[in-house]
């Protein structure tokens, strides 16, 4: 396998790009969904039916893997891919934010953050050296560095510290990654809601000449408007060669108006989080399986889904599933939400390279309007 780390832009509409990232374990097609792994498991699917609905990349977590089984154990098990059986890229996450959101009794200084495990209590310090390594460690094909990712609303003050702390950890990691052939270490823009800073982050970091950029510190509460005005402010500044990763999003109205501000990447929970739950996501939009008016409906999800779990169950068994907290339940519509995420960026990506996203958006926004069928 060839030892290039590449992105290529086929088309672009407006500032909508469709390409392709390749990398010597395959290629990712952007713009890309990056299913959840947390754990080292896409929660309720087998790895052959994410890659069977498309996805050409999952994400893991440092945080999660060096807690349990441990970044040592699963490097002498043979990294990641071998464990898992997932031979194709895989994403790292850096661990920062998992940190802010799980663990206990947290210290984050300089050195990095020190923090107690959500597993076993056990406490652990990571620096931004150990992060990268934990990460080398798991075989990661792209790197994420460690940031430090701000709640919001928050004061300018905290929002600017925390900023420039993350892009002199940027630095640390670029030199930690040293020169890996085939593997990236991306930055991760932060800057909160000001837009001086999202721009004096992605100059910064766009001066260290990385393979690929994150925009990070958004999907952590704020209005939709908001994320969305810090893209436009973001994305120009990055170089528009390299692949933009937008983290922790998110819906697929969030996906597709992203798309159209010029991100390539994502990743989300909400597909796999909300099957658990009950909820089904559809052309037409959301779906909660647990209300009793899907009783005795014969319909499928979507008959013209090529997903068994969307196309050959009924709504009359999947709210029994629900209701009786079977795990099959959860399993389907896991299926059925990836199915539909991984269908909306293969449209995305159909809709940029023929010139028309504009018309796909509105169809698309047009059909969820329509709402439940
Ligand atoms: C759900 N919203 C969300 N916002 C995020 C923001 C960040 C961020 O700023 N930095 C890092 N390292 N990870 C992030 C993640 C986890 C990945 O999905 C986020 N997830």
């Amino acid at each position: 396998m060839s030892d290039v780390f590449r992105f290529d832009i086929a088309a672009t509409d407006g500032a909508a790009r469709t390409g392709a990232i390749s990398m010597p374990r395959g290629t990712v097609r952007t713009p890309a969904f990056m299913p959840v792994g947390t754990a080292g498991t896409v929660k309720a699917m087998y790895l052959d039916q994410v890659r069977d609905l498309g996805a050409d990349i999952i994400l893991g977590n440092t945080y999660h893997l060096m807690l349990r089984p441990g970044a040592e154990r699963v490097a002498r098990l043979g990294g990641l891919h071998d464990l898992i059986r997932w031979p194709h890229p895989i994403l790292t996450d850096s661990g920062g934010f998992q940190v802010m959101s799980l663990s206990g009794l947290r210290k984050l200084d300089e050195q990095g953050v020190t923090f107690q495990s959500h597993v076993d209590g056990s406490r652990h310090h990571m620096s931004p050296e150990r992060s990268i390594e934990i990460q080398g460690l798991l075989g990661s094909d792209i790197q994420m560095q460690l940031d430090e990712c701000v709640a919001l609303p928050a004061k300018r003050s905290e929002v600017e510290r925390a900023m420039d702390m993350s892009v002199r950890w940027a630095e640390r990691c670029k030199t930690a990654f040293g020169d890996q052939p085939g593997k990236a270490m991306f930055g991760i823009v932060q800057g909160g809601d000001q837009p001086d800073l999202r721009v004096k982050s992605a100059e910064a970091l766009k001066a260290l000449d990385l393979k690929g950029y994150a925009v990070g510190g958004l999907a952590v509460g704020e209005p939709q408007d908001v994320m969305l005005a810090m893209l436009e402010t973001t994305c120009p500044v990055l170089p528009s060669e390299k692949p933009r990763y937008l983290m922790g999003v998110g819906t697929p109205d969030d996906i597709i108006k992203s798309v159209a501000r010029g991100i390539d990447m994502f990743d989300c929970v909400m597909p796999t989080r909300a099957g658990r739950h009950g909820l089904a996501f559809t052309r037409r939009g959301r779906i909660n399986l647990r209300n009793a008016r899907h009783a005795e409906d014969t319909r499928p999800l979507d008959e013209e889904s090529a997903c068994p779990a969307s196309r050959d169950y009924s709504r009359a068994y999947l709210h029994h599933l629900v209701r009786a907290n079977e795990a099959l339940g959860g399993m389907l519509l896991t299926w059925n939400n990836l199915a539909y995420y991984q269908d909306l960026m293969r449209g995305i990506r159909q809709a940029i390279a023929e010139g028309r996203f504009a018309d796909f958006m509105a169809e698309t926004q047009d059909e969820w309007a329509r709402g439940d069928i």
